[in-house]
Formats: C-alpha cells, structure tokens, sequence
C-alpha cells in the first residue's frame, strides 16, 4: 500500500510505517503526478484535495492532520466514495494559548494591574473558541459568546449567545470560525469595513481562525485611521503570498502557528491514524503520548510573595510568547514577493519545538486557593 504523506506531518513513519510504504512530498506542490499511484493520502492545510489533485488516482482515503477543513473538496470526496478523516480538536489547547498569551501582552500594553477585567468576545464557539471561553471564564474574565449556527441549534442556551456586533463591543475580540463560503452564516470576509468600524482604538481584535474571514484590504485601510484597535494576526489571506503591509501595520503578526504545538501536531498525526486504522479494519496500537519528549523547562516554582496575575503569565509564556513568532516573520518580510512566500512557509516548516501548558509542573508554595485555580484552568499539573 502506498501512503502518499506531507512531510511536515510529525511521526509519520512511526504511526503509518507498519500500515505501507510512505513517500514524502512537500504538501505545498503535491501534483496529480506524485498522487496517481497512491492508495492513501494525508495532508496538511496547504495541500488542496480536488477533483484536479485526485481524477484517475488510487487513493482511497484522504486524512489532514488539522482541524481546518477549507483545503478539502469534501463532496467531491463523499461523491467519489473516497474515506475522509480531519483531526477535530487536535490543537485547540495550543490555539488557546495562543490566544491567553495575546491577551496577557495586551493587558499589559494597556497597563492594567488586573488583566481579568478584560471583557472578550468569541466569535466561533467550537472546540477551539469553547476551550478558550472555558479557560477565560475560570480564570475570572467576562466573556461574550458569538456562535449563530449553535444559537439556532440551541436556542435556550444559558448565558445566551450575542450577536457579532456585541462581541465587538469587548475589549478583546478573537475568531475561531472555520472559512465557509456557500452556507447559512459563511464567514468569508465576515469582518470587513462595517464590522471593524464598530471597534476603536482601545480594543484588540485577533484572528486566530482562517485568514479569508477578514477582509485583508478593509483591515489595511481601518488600521490606517488614528482611531484604528490594535490587532493580532495568526492567519492571513492568501498564504503564503501574504500582505507585508498588513504585516507592518498589525501589532501581533504570526505565521499560521497558533496550532503548532507539539502536542497538537502529534494529536493530529494520532487522530488521522486512528481514522485510517479504522478505514482499514486495522487494530490501533499507537499513541501521540508515548511519542512526547521530555519538556525542555518542565518545572516552574512560585512562593507566597507572587503576585497572581504576573505568575500566570510568567507561566504562559514560559511556554508560548508570540513575540518570538512576530519578530521572525517581521524579518522574512524583506526581499521579493517570491522569497516572502517561501520564507514564510519555512518557519512554519522550521518551527520550533514549543510545548503546552500541561507539559508544565507547577510548584506553588503558601499560594493562594485562586491562583492554584488559575493554574488548574491552564491545563498545568500542580505540586502544592
Ligand atoms: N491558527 C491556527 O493555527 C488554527 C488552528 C486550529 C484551527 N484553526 C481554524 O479555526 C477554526 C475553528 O476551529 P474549531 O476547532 O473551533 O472548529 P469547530 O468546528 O469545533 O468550531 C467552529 C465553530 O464556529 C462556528 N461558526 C460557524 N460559522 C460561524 C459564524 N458565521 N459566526 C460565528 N461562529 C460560526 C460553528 O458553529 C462552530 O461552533 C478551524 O476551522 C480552523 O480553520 C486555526
Ligand atoms: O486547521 C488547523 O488545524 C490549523 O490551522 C493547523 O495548525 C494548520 O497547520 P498546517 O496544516 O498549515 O501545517
């Protein structure tokens, strides 16, 4: 059996190679060609899955690594009887804390001793927007809820859902929408000059969804207003291709990596296999866990004399700090639109091992019950 596989999947020849024969290829350029005589494919986001990639193929079964699933023609998939996996969930942690980390940064821009008075809106309340409001909420923030296709589903939901334009009204506003185009609430350009005129310069809106939900050209010209809000982009229209301007003109710019932690590539790698396992009648042996190495920092220590906010925070960026991220794709910003393409999709082909928050045991001595709260709404393993 071949298994036809993007090279950036993590672990691929632990998980699949007992299932087949495994060719790498660069997900970015797969062609028809380097798929034709495959049985099985699996992707990453940047592969497109069509009708184009897969006629007069083999294959069988199509697994992504991600839970994004825009790249995927899945119709066409269903129409062909081709097995299809995603791995739903599989980097909604790191996502979160991605997010947590922006906030922190905001807060402190913005001088406040209580980052918890901070209101948020989430626009996409799914595994990734439902962990985080989950996470925020523990930690003692107000948060705001904007999901219409789960409002319709559940209209009695307690506290109800708002609409977008009362999440904008939060001092932080972040979307975990998936990008749809032709159903009821499509999300391509769901933000574009009417809703980002609803948000000032106060306010932080972060995209931590699919790029194409913001209008990038709108964005560019509110961010050139004096009132303009400060905004953090983890996702960008037309990757890798994308808007050094823009990038000059938000505060927080990433490249695609929210999701990257290493314990979300791997779940994502497990998912697919397990999928497959099952597509094939095969037994499952393995898991991401026996993978995972040893954290480099795997134990941080705070006393009584800790002030809560800040020991949270150190703690959050002990393991994430988005600004690494933001200064290294500020420099492969320069050169020609060729280069900017390909420098952008090297740091995320490079990108460093970053671990979650559960990796991190947390010693806390004479801390108060709260703050043992606030470790335990990160996902830390606590030593009192
Ligand atoms: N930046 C990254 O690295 C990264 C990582 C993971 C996922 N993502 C993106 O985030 C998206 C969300 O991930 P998830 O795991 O939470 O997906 P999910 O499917 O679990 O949840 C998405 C939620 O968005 C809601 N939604 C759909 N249309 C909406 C609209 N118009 N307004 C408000 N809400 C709407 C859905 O009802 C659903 O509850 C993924 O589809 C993916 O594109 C990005
Ligand atoms: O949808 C997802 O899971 C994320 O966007 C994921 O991090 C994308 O990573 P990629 O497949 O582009 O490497």
């Amino acid at each position: 059996m071949l298994i036809v596989a993007d090279e950036n999947i993590p672990l691929l020849d632990a998980f699949f190679g007992d299932i087949g024969e495994i060719r790498r290829v660069t997900g970015r350029t797969l062609s028809r060609e380097q798929v034709q005589d495959a049985d099985i494919l699996l992707v990453r986001s940047v592969t497109r899955v069509n009708r184009e990639l897969l006629e007069g193929s083999r294959v069988r079964f199509v697994g992504t690594a991600t839970i994004g699933t825009d790249h995927i023609d899945l119709e066409w998939l269903q129409a062909k009887g081709i097995g299809f996996a995603a791995a739903p969930g599989c980097n909604a942690s790191s996502v979160a804390e991605y997010v947590l980390s922006v906030v922190s940064l905001f807060a402190e821009r913005r001088g406040l001793d209580d980052w918890t008075s901070l209101t948020v809106g989430i626009v996409g309340v799914g595994n990734v927007g439902g962990q985080l409001a989950q996470c925020l909420e523990r930690l003692g923030f107000e948060v705001r809820l904007c999901d219409p296709p789960r409002q319709e589903r559940e209209p009695g939901a307690e506290p109800p859902f708002v609409s977008l334009a009362e999440a904008l009204e939060c001092d932080v506003v972040t979307l975990h929408t998936p990008l749809t185009r032709h159903q009821p609430h499509a999300t391509w350009h769901m933000v574009s000059d009417p809703e980002l005129a609803l948000i000032g310069a106060d306010q932080l809106l972060i995209n931590g969804g699919r790029g194409e939900v913001v209008d990038s050209e709108a964005l560019t010209r509110r961010l050139e207003q004096a009132d303009a809000p400060l905004v953090a982009l983890d996702v960008w229209e037309h990757e890798p291709g994308i808007s050094p301007d823009l990038v000059d003109k938000v505060w927080m710019a990433t490249p695609h990596v929210a999701g990257y932690s290493l314990e979300g590539k791997m779940q994502g790698t497990e998912m697919v296999y397990r999928a497959l396992c099952q597509f094939l009648g095969l037994p499952i042996r393995k898991k991401a866990g026996q993978f995972l190495p040893e954290p480099a920092v795997s134990k941080v220590s705070f006393t009584s004399s800790a002030e809560e906010d800040e020991a949270i925070r150190t703690a959050l960026r002990v393991c994430y700090d988005p600004r690494r991220d933001d200064a290294r794709l500020r420099l492969a910003m320069r050169g020609n639109p060729e280069q900017r393409a390909v420098a952008f999709d090297l740091l995320r082909q490079d990108y460093p091992v970053r671990r979650e928050c559960s990796s991190l045991k947390v010693q806390l001595k004479g801390t108060s019950k709260s703050l043992q709260d606030g470790f335990r709404a990160l996902g830390c393993k606590l030593k009192i």
